[in-house]
């Protein structure tokens, strides 16, 4: 088998309800989750009319008048929740030419003095007008909640994949009503003709276990780096999820699920924009990956040194998981990303990663 791909592989979630088809199932995905890191997930369990409403909601929320947009900006909430106009988030400290509503599942706040500032980031989502958009919030919630399940489900299936007990990761998630929260996105890149770069999102490294995409419009665009540092293409197929992992479930599973470096380019001149949006799997704030050590087979460990070592790629690293609890190396992922909220909620951490101020793209709100 061919250690370094030139296209990514298309799995087919409906095989997992029968015995047969699973283990065939869990087979592609060994075989994606170690040379690949991305996989393309058809007949995903999530409603078909949730997905469609929401794919239809997405361009009448980015036409919202832009006053109320600006009345649910993130610069409102401490938990990074709300709206970006373009050109607000750094990727490597580059801007990024994208727009965006980050929503979450449902999460009443925990903290309170003396716990860890690391948990104010787990919060009320702010919602647009309901009057302006009506049912979307429903919808969209409705949307997270499945693919939180999803989520779970295929934790389970990665476990079996790699020769654990299908509860070996269960540590990481507290799974009592409310207690975890997932973050979702709603993302709008606009063709190059009004933004001044292609850095749609700069390569990166997700943070987290896994990310399932729904790539909303036929816009190609989003990129993946093999091994040997090329760009593949990772084209929308309709009906179908884009799952990858992010740097702590790399991590946990000792390198064995690869974090695999992705990038968006803006559409070309001319274009409509691109739409998409992703879904971020979070794990409990407090746990320290290296508290929690898993025994893989040796037969699984051998398909990871038979794929060969990754290249150094130039993107966000997360380099604190080994020593951080999850939620500190989150939060300071989203000061980096976010320093004009940072400024705002953050002000001892925003001065310690922007010792010369907030970086050029201007002034807070
Ligand atoms: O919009 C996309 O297709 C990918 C976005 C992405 O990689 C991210 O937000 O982490
Ligand atoms: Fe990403």
């Amino acid at each position: 088998m061919a250690t370094n791909f030139t296209s990514v592989p298309i799995l087919d979630y409906s095989q997992v309800s029968s015995p047969e088809s699973r283990s065939a199932f869990v087979k592609e995905l060994r075989y994606a989750l170690i040379n690949v890191g991305f996989l393309y997930l058809s007949n995903p369990p999530v409603a078909g009319e949730d997905i469609q409403a929401l794919i239809d909601y997405v361009p009448r929320l980015f036409a919202l008048p832009q006053e109320e947009k600006d009345k649910i900006r993130m610069a409102n909430s401490q938990h990074f929740l709300g709206y970006s106009a373009l050109g607000r988030e750094l990727t490597k400290g580059k801007t990024d030419q994208r727009e965006q509503f980050d929503f979450a599942t449902e999460h009443e706040n925990r903290w309170k003095p003396g716990d860890p500032e690391y948990l104010k980031l787990w919060g009320p989502s702010q919602w647009p007008d309901e009057t302006l958009l009506p049912g979307f919030k429903a919808t969209m919630l409705r949307y997270l909640n499945q693919v939180e399940q999803l989520s779970y489900d295929f934790i389970t299936l990665l476990s079996e994949a790699f020769g654990l007990s299908s509860d070996a990761l269960d540590v990481f998630f507290d799974k009592s009503p409310g207690a975890m929260q997932h973050r979702g996105k709603v993302v709008k890149y606009p063709a190059l003709d009004s933004v001044n770069s292609n850095q749609g999102v700069g390569p990166h490294y997700d943070a987290g276990f896994l990310t399932f995409l729904l790539q909303v419009s036929p816009h190609p665009g989003l990129q993946v780096q093999n091994l040997s540092g090329e760009w593949i293409d990772a084209p929308p197929i309709p009906g179908t999820f884009v799952v990858n992992i992010g740097k702590a479930l790399e991590t946990v599973t000792q390198g064995l699920a690869r974090a695999t470096s992705h990038r968006v380019l803006s559409p070309p001149r001319g274009s409509t924009p691109r739409y998409s949006i992703p879904f971020f799997q979070n794990i409990r704030q407090d746990i320290k990956l290296s508290d929690v050590r898993l025994e893989f087979p040796a037969d699984v460990l051998k398909l990871k040194e038979a794929r060969g070592t990754t290249g150094e790629t130039d993107s966000v690293n997360f380099s604190e998981y080994d020593r951080l609890p999850s939620g500190e190396v989150n939060l300071i992922g989203r000061i980096k990303s976010h320093p004009d909220v940072a400024q705002r909620h953050y002000p001892e951490l925003f001065k310690h990663f922007f010792p010369q101020g907030l970086p050029e793209y201007g002034s807070a709100y």
